[in-house]
């Protein structure tokens, strides 16, 4: 990217050359990194380079976009270059201690709003718990978007705790989440039982983690992403624990990756206390989420 007397170095050129870099590098988005990167440089919208075409970005710009483009093709994500990702139309902030919320996982919040709308819960906010919430995406999305929600959220790192608690006091929603250092249920009050519990545990196997691209395995925690040899671990323990904190007729509501969908149904056939079982399919129609109900125990 060096500077040519003849043709100068207007945004659409910019982003021409440095999609070509990252499809070399193996990007699996190369222009949408490159718009985002150029976007952050120049401080403004990604859709304002549309209307920038022919402008030549300054000097200082240039030298910013130029470091973060160098990164990038060594492996670093672009949303810890910017410091954010957008989920849920809400820009979370992002760094090596979180996972970077992913966009299957938006499923999972359509699964928990439709849940939250289509339960009776009356003179009291309705209680939902999101284990292992890392920037806080689940927790706080459906702070936002569940009227008089309470939300408890828990993670194990407490270094994603700080990250979750920032997003929710910028976001505005601080009132209605609490955050709990816990591992899954161990430290959450005894009494405390929920309406809904949600989760997008880990749940990459050992083998599959060794196949994952150097952006993931490099920069975001892994402890975020393995379970186990079958990536079974959490989700496991989350069936265990998970019902005695629910509400008589509540859901547990749980992001799963597609491979582990028959285990994850086995599991489910062995748990006498859950029922109502729902996969939720992901955009390429894979299952992607999976939603049981508490069984009553009221009596017939
Ligand atoms: C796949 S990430 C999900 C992060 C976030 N909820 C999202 O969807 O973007 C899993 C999170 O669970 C946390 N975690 C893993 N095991 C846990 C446990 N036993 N108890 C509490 N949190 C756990 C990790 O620290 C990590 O933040």
């Amino acid at each position: 990217m060096t500077q040519s007397n003849e043709e100068p170095w207007t945004v659409l050129r910019l982003l021409e050359w440095t999609t070509g870099f990252f499809k070399q590098r193996g990007s699996e988005s190369p222009r949408l990194d490159a718009e985002i990167l150029l976007a952050h440089a120049r401080d403004c919208a990604r859709i304002e380079l549309y209307t920038a075409f022919a402008e030549v970005p300054s000097e200082e710009q240039r030298v910013a976009f130029r470091e973060m483009v160098r990164r990038r093709g060594e492996g670093t994500p672009v949303a810890q270059l910017v410091g954010y990702r957008e989920f849920y139309s809400l820009r979370f902030r992002v760094d090596e201690n979180v996972l970077i919320p992913r966009p299957e996982t938006e499923h999972l919040v359509v699964e928990a709003i439709d849940c939250a709308k289509a339960m009776k819960v009356r003179d009291r906010p309705i209680r939902i718990a999101d284990v292992g919430t890392g920037s806080g995406a689940i927790a706080i999305s459906l702070a936002k978007h569940i009227k008089d929600a309470q939300l408890t959220a828990i993670d194990q790192s407490e270094a994603a705790l700080k990250i979750a608690t920032w997003n929710a006091e910028h976001l505005g929603l601080a009132d209605s989440v609490a955050f709990v250092h816990s591992d899954l249920f161990e430290s959450v009050e005894k009494h405390e039982t929920f309406d809904i519990i949600c989760s997008n545990p880990p749940y990459v196997s050992e083998s599959e983690y060794d196949e994952l691209s150097v952006t993931v395995r490099e920069y975001e925690p892994r402890e975020a992403l393995v379970a186990g040899i079958d990536g079974m671990d959490v989700i496991k323990r989350l069936l265990e624990t998970a019902p005695e904190r629910l509400e008589s007729g509540g859901r547990l509501i749980i992001e799963i990756s597609p491979m582990i969908a028959e285990l994850c149904e086995e599991l489910f056939d062995a748990t006498t206390c859950l029922d109502d079982l729902r996969f939720v399919k992901d955009l390429a129609g894979h299952r992607r989420v999976i939603s049981m109900r508490k069984a009553s125990t009221d009596a017939p």
